[in-house]
């Protein structure tokens, strides 16, 4: 479904991606780990056409390295962003009607209201998206707009941090739930192993824009190199 060859970013002098490749399967939910500037969120930017990348991209079999933005979402990559801003003036369910127009082309308010059902947010469908919604329901709205664009992809920048660990729990539930509901297949960005090891079947290790570990999440979190990354020993 997606493969990475040789991606590659820099940003002036410094190389914030380092020749990444991986591919990943349909139906997976993958978490992205490493340390604070690894290069997670510019991968996710590099995936989704937010940053210029050097290699190849490719989704669903076909090339997409050059694609703008909408175009890839119109393909089926969908994405939350690490800080949730939902457009101002705009209620909850007019948030999800925008997205859906700009990842899908189309306006289907029977599906809106599904993703407002599944997300829990029913209630405050016509709420004031940017001022009315307390930190879960910000989350849960962050999600329900890329589920909006009608993804088949769906990368998730650490839509758990800051939860505390019951919140988290349920979340972990509810990704479980709209990976099988709508046949997703997932990356996370996830700092918390035991979240990593309990929703996800694999996860890729990043480190200095490089992928160090790419494994089972047992595997991985045992890995030296692994954890040499976060306690800072390879790099001190
Ligand atoms: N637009 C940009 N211009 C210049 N440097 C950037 C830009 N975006 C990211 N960087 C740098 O690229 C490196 C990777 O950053 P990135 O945000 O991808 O890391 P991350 O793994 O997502 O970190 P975090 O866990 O803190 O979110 C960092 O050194 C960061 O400062």
């Amino acid at each position: 479904m997606l493969e990475l060859d040789a991606v590659t970013v820099r940003f002036g002098g410094l190389t914030a991606l380092a020749n990444i490749s991986f591919r990943i399967k349909a139906g997976e939910i993958v978490g992205l780990v490493g340390p604070n500037g690894a290069g997670k969120t510019t991968l996710f930017n590099s995936i989704s056409g937010l940053v210029k990348a050097r290699g190849r991209i490719a989704f669903d079999g076909k090339d997409v390295t050059g694609l703008p933005l909408h175009k890839r979402a119109r393909a089926g990559i969908g994405r939350t962003f690490q800080i949730p801003q939902p457009m101002q003036h705009l209620s909850v369910r007019e948030n999800l009607a925008v997205a859906q127009v700009f990842g899908a082309g189309r306006h289907d308010e029977a599906r809106i209201d599904e993703i407002l059902a599944v997300m829990e947010l029913s209630h405050k469908a016509e709420a004031d998206a940017a001022t009315a919604l307390a930190l879960q329901e910000l989350k849960r709205l962050e999600i329900a707009k890329a589920l909006a664009t009608e993804p088949k992809l769906l990368l998730l920048d650490e839509v758990l941090a800051g939860l505390e660990s019951n919140a988290k729990k349920s979340f972990m539930v509810k990704l479980k739930e709209l990976h099988k509901l709508f046949g997703l297949t997932i990356v996370i960005v996830e700092h918390d192993i035991e979240t990593i090891s309990g929703l996800c079947t694999r996860a890729v290790v990043l480190n200095f824009g490089q992928l160090i570990a790419d494994g089972t999440p047992t595997e991985v979190f045992n890995n030296p190199a692994v954890v040499e990354s976060y306690t800072g020993t390879a790099h001190a």
